[in-house]
C-alpha cells in the first residue's frame, strides 16, 4: 500500500492540502479560500477560526479526493505565510484578536519612533531584519497594548503568541504544543539569528513577555501528533518552515549562491548563503533558509509586499476579466515598449525601499490605453520589482547568481516568465511542480521520517518543466526599466 505525506500550505488568500509521495509528486490537491478583512487604510486581518477551518476541511478533502486514509500518511509538514501574528488564550485555544496579517501597517508610527530613537543597526544585527511593521514584534506589541486586559492577562501567563504554524500545531495537538520552527522565528524580529534562541534585549525593545512565545525547533523536528480525531489517525507532524523558506527547500537549492523566487500574493527572492548570515548594504534582509539537526542555513531575501495581489485587485476591484490565467492572453495583446507602468504600493513598498507610507499609482496613460495595458503594466511591475532585487543581490554578493528557479500561482502565467528574463537577462527555470512551498514542507517533514536521508537525495528529485531565455535587446530593456524606476520615484513618501 503506497504512503503518503500530507503538506499543509497555509498561505495568505488560500489554505491548501497536498498529498506528496516519495518521489516528490502530487497525488491530490485540495483549497479553500478565505475571507480577507481591511478594517482601514493599510490594515489587514485575517480570522484564525477561517484558517482553521480551511485547513481542516482542505485536509479532510484531500484524503477523500485521493481515496486515501489516515492509516496511508507517514506524516504532516506544515508551511505557512509567515510574520502573520496571531495571540490566543492558552485556556480556550481561542485567539483574543483576529490575525494581523503580514502585509498591514498599523504599526508604521510606532516602527519609525523605534528608528528615530536609533534601534535600526541593533535590531538588524540581531535579527537580519530591519524594523518595519512587516515583521511581527509590533503587531504583537499592538494587540497586548489595544484589547483590553491583554497585557495583565499576558502577565500572568494566560496567552500565547504564534505565528500561524504555531496556532496550526497548538490546534492540531490539542493544545499540546507551543512551538515553532527557526524559519518562522526569523521573521517575528524577536529571535537573535546568530545564537539562534529569543533574544531579551530584544523582548524589551519591543515591550514583549517572553512568557507567550513559543519554544523553536529545527525545520525538521518532531512537532508532536496531531490528534486522532481531526482525519482518524494521529499523525506525527514532522516539518515546519515559512512559506518562502519551504519554496527554497522544494525548489533544492542547497547550495550557496542558488536561489528562488515565488509569485504568490507578494514576491520573495531568497538566496542561499550557507553558514554565513550575510548582512545586505542593500536593505535585503538576512534569514534563516532552514535549520536542519540543528545547524541553521542562512539566506538572503527581498520581500516584495503585492505580486499576484495586483492581479487579484485588477480581477476584483476593477472586473477586468473574471479569471486570473485570461491576463495572459491579454498582455500577449499589447505592442511591445507601451508606456504604461502600474506601481502596487497598496500597502506601502517593501525590499528595497521600506516605504511603508508610498500608495500606487499607474502612469503613462494615453488614449488609446485599454484594458489591456493596465494588465499587463500590472504584469510587468512584478518582474520590474524582481530586476530591483536582483541588482541589490547582484551589488550584495559581488556575483551575478545564474538561472532563477521560479514558483507560486503566477508563474503559470508564459508571457510574464518571458518578460521577467528579459528584464533579469537571466535564464528563468519553472519546474514540473508548481506547489513548491507545499514540496519543501513535505520534504522536511520526509528528512524527519526517513523517507529521505540526506538534502543531496530530495536534490535529485527536481525536474525543470520549462526554461525562458532572454531575447530582449539591452537598450529595450534599460529604457523600460528606467521607465519604472521614474514611477517609483513618484510614489515615494520620502
Ligand atoms: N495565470 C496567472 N497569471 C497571473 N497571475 C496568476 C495566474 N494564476 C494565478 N495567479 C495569481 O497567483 C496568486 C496565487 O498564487 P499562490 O501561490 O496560490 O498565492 P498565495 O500562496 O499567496 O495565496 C493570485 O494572486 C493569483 O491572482
Ligand atoms: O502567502 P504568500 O505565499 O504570499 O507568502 C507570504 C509571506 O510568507 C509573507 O512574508
Amino acid at each position: 500500500m503506497s504512503s503518503f505525506i500530507l503538506a499543509i500550505d497555509q498561505g495568505t488568500t488560500s489554505s491548501r492540502a497536498i498529498l506528496f509521495d516519495r518521489q516528490g509528486q502530487v497525488a491530490a490537491v485540495a483549497q479553500q479560500e478565505f475571507p480577507q478583512h481591511f478594517p482601514q487604510d493599510g490594515w489587514i486581518e485575517h480570522d484564525p477560526e477561517d484558517i482553521w477551518d480551511s485547513v481542516v476541511a482542505t485536509c479532510r478533502e484531500v484524503l477523500a479526493k485521493a481515496q486515501v486514509s489516515a492509516e496511508q500518511i507517514d506524516g504532516v509538514g506544515i508551511t505557512n505565510q509567515r510574520e502573520t501574528t496571531v495571540v490566543w488564550d492558552r485556556a480556550t485555544g481561542k485567539p483574543l484578536y483576529n490575525a494581523i496579517v503580514w502585509q498591514d501597517r498599523r504599526t508604521s508610527e510606532r516602527c519609525q519612533a523605534l528608528r528615530d530613537e536609533g534601534h535600526t543597526e541593533a535590531v538588524q544585527a540581531k535579527t537580519g531584519l530591519l524594523i518595519d511593521p512587516y515583521f511581527s514584534a509590533t503587531k504583537l506589541a499592538w494587540i497586548l497594548d489595544r484589547v483590553e486586559g491583554a497585557r495583565e492577562r499576558a502577565a500572568k501567563g494566560e496567552l500565547a503568541f504564534g505565528t500561524i504554524d504555531s496556532f496550526l500545531i497548538w490546534r492540531l495537538t490539542e493544545g499540546q504544543q507551543h512551538v515553532t520552527d527557526a524559519t518562522n522565528a526569523s521573521r517575528t524580529a524577536l529571535f537573535n539569528i546568530h545564537e539562534q534562541r529569543w533574544d531579551d534585549e530584544l523582548l524589551a525593545l519591543f515591550d514583549v513577555p517572553a512568557n507567550m512565545l513559543p519554544d523553536v525547533k529545527d525545520s525538521s523536528d518532531d512537532f508532536g501528533t496531531m490528534a486522532a480525531h481531526w482525519l482518524g489517525a494521529a499523525l506525527p507532524i514532522a516539518g515546519v518552515a515559512g512559506d518562502q523558506q519551504a519554496a527554497l527547500v522544494g525548489q533544492a537549492c542547497f547550495k550557496p549562491g542558488m536561489g528562488k523566487s515565488t509569485y504568490g500574493t507578494g514576491c520573495f527572492m531568497i538566496v542561499n548563503t550557507g553558514d554565513t548570515p550575510s548582512v545586505s548594504r542593500n536593505r535585503l534582509l538576512t534569514t534563516v533558509g532552514y535549520r536542519i539537526n540543528g545547524k541553521p542555513t542562512y539566506a538572503m531575501e527581498g520581500s516584495i509586499f503585492v505580486a499576484g495581489a495586483t492581479v487579484q485587485w485588477l480581477r476584483d476591484g476593477l472586473n477586468l476579466f473574471a479569471d486570473a490565467s485570461e491576463t495572459e492572453a491579454l498582455a500577449q495583446k499589447t505592442r511591445s515598449g507601451h508606456s504604461v507602468y502600474l506601481v502596487p504600493a497598496f500597502t506601502g513598498l517593501g525590499a528595497p525601499h521600506w516605504d511603508p507610507k508610498a500608495r500606487g499609482a499607474i502612469f503613462g496613460l494615453t488614449r488609446d490605453t485599454g484594458i489591456a495595458e493596465i494588465v499587463a503594466a500590472g504584469l510587468q511591475a512584478v518582474c520590474y520589482q524582481t530586476r530591483d532585487l536582483q541588482l541589490c543581490m547582484n551589488d550584495d554578493m559581488d556575483a551575478a547568481p545564474g538561472n532563477l528557479r521560479v514558483d507560486g500561482g503566477m508563474v503559470k502565467n508564459s508571457w510574464v516568465m518571458q518578460f521577467l528574463a528579459d528584464m533579469l537577462n537571466v535564464q528563468v527555470d519553472r519546474p514540473t511542480i508548481l506547489e513548491t512551498t507545499a514540496l519543501g514542507a513535505a520534504y522536511l517533514a520526509g528528512l524527519r521520517l526517513g523517507w529521505y536521508d540526506t538534502l543531496e537525495e530530495i536534490e535529485q528529485l527536481w525536474r525543470c518543466e520549462k526554461s525562458f531565455t532572454p531575447s530582449m535587446e539591452e537598450a529595450t530593456r534599460e529604457q523600460l526599466y528606467q521607465g519604472w524606476l521614474d514611477a517609483v520615484s513618484r510614489v515615494r513618501s520620502t
